[in-house]
């Protein structure tokens, strides 16, 4: 109960890694529930999805980046500047490479990117999914990571099994100015829901499709309304983005089954989300090269 020893910290914190490095499996850890976007397929993380951790002595917010690409298309540029600007916004970031996997190129490349921040940003080096490697992998990777760039801190962690998520937290929480609760507590993400109710569609969409679809496919939510007289049943009505119609196909499925899978799928996690009944309608629609064409890229959120 001593006020100097126990200041209370607030502040962002973004990780950041190559595609599947496991920032956004970290993100849920910490933050305990499901709010970032995990899939199998690499960079599906679209959106700064903000989880929140509240301890008593600290509030972490963490943004979830999407991945950084090299630059093809204007969405790829879009990405990159919102990668960016995240990492200049936050208090510090954490820079994920997975134990079981050689420190490559990509991982420099972004390093070499976050080397370009202001100092006062402090990274830490976080070594991901120790589960999969044995304590002196994990070692060595520490040592590699160390080489790649000058570190605050350096941490192994597992969000699968638990280990060291704590540790994380408490690192990350250390690099946080002294100040006040920044949002009220329970409250697990700012973002509004029907950006994350459309990031589940999106999930449901992309599982089990080809490895190029994941950047032709866009989800918005049309519409959300509370049925008459029932307060436990909502209405949603999405549209699922892709650019050909090949690719309508590949969604749609043999006879439509693939969609009323995808829409199964996403109803589940949409009713875990709300906490209420859903009636979900999902329909498709070609928007030709959208990923090219700035107006459709604004209606689409980016
Ligand atoms: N065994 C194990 N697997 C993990 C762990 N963390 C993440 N994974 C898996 O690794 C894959 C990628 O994890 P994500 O959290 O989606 O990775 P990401 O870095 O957010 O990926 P992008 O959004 O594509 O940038 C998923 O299949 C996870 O289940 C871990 O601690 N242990």
């Amino acid at each position: 109960m001593t006020g100097e020893a126990s200041a209370h910290r607030s502040g962002f914190a973004c990780f950041v890694g190559r595609p599947n490095a496991g920032k956004s499996t970290l993100t849920n850890a910490l933050v305990g529930t499901k709010v970032a976007i995990t899939s199998s397929k690499p960079q599906t993380t679209r959106h700064a999805i903000r989880g929140i951790v509240h301890r008593e002595d600290a509030q972490l917010i963490v943004v979830d980046t999407p991945g950084l690409h090299r630059p093809r298309t204007l969405l790829g540029e879009r990405l990159n500047d919102l990668v960016h600007s995240t990492w200049a916004e936050v208090d510090v970031v954490g820079l994920c490479v997975p134990a079981n996997e050689k420190i490559g190129p990509g991982d420099r490349y972004i390093a070499a990117e976050l080397g370009k921040l202001s100092k006062r940003t402090p990274v830490v080096g976080i070594v991901t999914k120790t589960d999969l490697a044995g304590p002196e992998r994990v070692a060595e990777q520490l040592l590699a990571l160390q080489e790649v760039m000058e570190f605050a801190d350096l941490v192994p962690v597992s969000a699968q099994s638990g280990f060291q998520v704590r540790t994380v937290a408490d690192v990350l929480v250390g690099k946080l100015p002294e100040g006040p609760q920044l949002y009220p507590g329970g409250e697990l993400t700012d973002e509004p829901e029907q950006t994350l109710i459309a990031e589940l569609i999106r999930e449901a969409a992309l599982e089990g499709v080809r490895d190029e679809l994941p950047h032709s496919i866009a989800v918005t939510v049309e519409e959300m309304i509370p049925r008459e007289d029932r307060d436990d049943l909502v209405d949603i009505h999405a549209l699922i983005y892709v650019e050909r119609p090949s690719q309508r196909g590949i969604i749609l499925g043999h006879k439509g089954e693939r969609l009323k899978d995808v829409g199964a799928r996403a109803r589940k996690q949409i009713e875990a989300l709300l906490g209420t009944k859903v009636f979900l309608q999902l329909h498709i629609k070609v928007a030709k090269d959208w990923q090219r064409d700035p107006k459709q890229l604004r209606r689409l959120g980016f």
